[in-house]
């Protein structure tokens, strides 16, 4: 959560408020030109003044102090304080210094804290106002550029005033000492001064769209260190979009709607009583694009993403907590989730198939996660904490899933990435050579990867980029791919074939001689 408190600064000077009657009195009756006249005429005024405040205190104080003491023994404490705190002196304040502050502090050097102890911090706020008053800062001319007290060498800090929807603010940058456990730290945060008038313009409007406009996506992925369980994270900066996705258009429309209806129909998730969260699965074989897809997923949301390694979380527990700590408006992915795990419950199948990349030797360090862990994660309790959230799994083997895992309702919509077809075709010709409508495709089943990698050699080998040699180049490119790949699998279905002749062969013979495949046996027995 981002850091942001209120406090309303006020300069009150006691003195502004000072009144002295009595000197007041003598100023005013300051009429005659001498000396004496001046002490009479003081004398005069002065002396019937303090005898009617003597005789009215003396029978206020009567009546006062019956009351206060009253007051003192029978008014609840709190009720007054909070009365005089809330609302007198709020009152006063205002009057005296209407403006209001907003402190967004850098979190970096702090540490946060969930249900479960410590946690990695994630609150990016600071840095997206600093990027938004570079912006500006960059924009004015009149802002000053200034190094606040106290910070680092070369760690420029902006004084910026800016103006929104006619109300004018002032951002100012703040380092100050924060003495904590008798510790002492640097305190660095941007101050925002605003009049209270356009307090809910400033909360409401003016923040979110800084934060909105200056936020910078972030991957996570979740690691262990010191043995603690936490999320990582960096920028991140992936540049595909849905333009650039290679795919059959009516089928990325598809998708692009189904994310429009998600993105807005928050209302309906709540009237209709169901989770604000969507699941996806993506499915097809390697290189088709499926981490493509997550990232224009991310970027047409302008969602973060959580990429989950499923390999080091140890227990059900430790999903369930990394869960709790993603934000909303996120992606949570699992790659390749068939080979991650042993999601059918029966773990002795897995002997000697390990996940792909499975770093730990010892079965204690072995994620211990189980299907019905996993169920909890898409769909229970804790995954409707926060809300606005998508999941992600990626596979190349759909009909290896546990139907319950890939239902509709956990997984809402199933993707398949396929082999390159000519929509897709020319989408990577323009994506990658500049051509428009390029009539060309290959018959062969060939990957978006594989075309892509064509692509840049024919760019490569053309050289100047001219369009038709790059073209030249990159159908005799598609050709040798699409050889290659047909020889591939020639050679492939050619073993298949002969296994299972053998197979068939070593079956027939073992019919046709019963006799003597027993006697193979008996003196395979007597070996041993
Ligand atoms: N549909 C696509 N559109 C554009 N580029 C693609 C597409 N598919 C693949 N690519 C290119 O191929 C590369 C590999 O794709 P990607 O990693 O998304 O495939 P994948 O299906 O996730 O593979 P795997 O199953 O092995 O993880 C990408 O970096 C991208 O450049």
């Amino acid at each position: 959560m981002p850091s942001v408190g209120f406090s309303s600064s006020c300069n009150f000077k006691g003195d502004h408020f000072f009144f002295d009657p009595a000197i007041y009195t003598v100023h005013r009756t300051v009429t005659a030109a001498d000396d004496h006249t001046m002490a009479e005429a003081s004398k005069a005024a002065v002396v019937p003044w303090r005898q009617w405040a003597f005789a009215n205190f003396t029978s206020l104080w009567f009546v006062l102090a019956p009351l206060a003491s009253l007051l003192a023994a029978y008014a609840p404490r709190r009720l007054f304080q909070t009365y005089f705190n809330l609302f007198l002196r709020r009152r006063v304040l205002n009057v005296v210094d209407p403006y209001a502050t907003i402190d967004i502090s850098d979190t970096s050097s702090d540490v946060r804290y969930s249900r479960y102890g410590r946690v990695s911090d994630t609150d990016t706020t600071y840095e997206e106002v600093k990027a938004y008053l570079s912006e500006a800062c960059l924009q004015q001319e009149d802002a000053r550029e200034l190094r606040a007290e106290g910070a680092k060498d070369g760690d420029a800090l902006v004084d910026v005033a800016d103006e929104f929807r006619g109300a004018s603010l002032w951002w100012s940058s703040v380092v100050e000492d924060d003495v904590r456990d008798g510790f002492k730290e640097k305190r660095r945060f941007h101050r925002l001064t605003f009049h209270l008038r356009h307090r809910r313009l400033v909360v409401d409007e003016y923040l979110p769209h800084i934060l909105f406009t200056n936020r910078r996506r972030t991957l996570y992925t979740n690691s262990k260190s010191r043995g603690r369980l936490a999320w990582s994270y960096i920028d991140f900066d992936h540049p595909t979009t849905f333009d650039t996705l290679a795919m059959d258009r009516a089928k990325k429309k598809d998708i692009m709607d189904d994310l429009d209806a998600f993105r807005n129909n928050k209302e309906f998730y709540r009237r209709t009583g169901k989770p604000w969260k969507r699941g996806y699965l993506l499915y097809g074989p390697p290189g088709t694009g499926k981490s493509t897809m997550v990232a224009a997923m991310a970027n047409y949301l302008d969602y973060d993403i959580y990429d989950v390694e499923l390999t080091v979380v140890k227990s059900n527990t430790d999903l369930r907590k990394l869960l709790i700590e993603t934000t909303s408006k996120s992606i949570v992915v699992i790659e390749d989730i068939d080979c991650t795990l042993d999601l059918t419950g029966d773990r002795s199948k897995q002997q000697g198939r390990r996940p792909k990349n499975d770093r730990y030797d010892d079965d204690k360090d072995r994620s211990m996660v189980t299907l019905s862990g996993l169920l909890n994660f898409i769909d229970g309790l804790w995954s409707a904490c926060g809300g606005e959230r998508i999941v992600v799994f990626t596979t190349n083997h759909a009909d290896k899933l546990d139907p319950a895992l890939i239902r509709r309702g956990r997984m809402d919509m199933h993707i398949e990435m396929s082999y390159c077809g000519f929509k897709a075709f020319q989408t990577l010709a323009k994506n990658y050579l500049d051509i428009d409508g390029h009539e060309s495709c290959s018959e062969a089943k060939l990957t978006p990867a594989d075309v892509a990698e064509c692509l840049m050699k024919a760019k490569r080998a053309a050289g100047s980029g001219e369009p038709s040699t790059c073209m030249q180049v990159l159908i005799r490119e598609l050709e040798k791919r699409a050889e290659e790949k047909a020889k591939a699998e020639a050679e492939a279905e050619a073993k298949a074939r002969a296994e299972a002749e053998a197979a068939m062969a070593e079956a027939d013979a073992t019919e046709m001689d019963p006799d003597n495949s027993r006697e193979d046996r008996q003196d395979d027995a007597r070996t041993f």
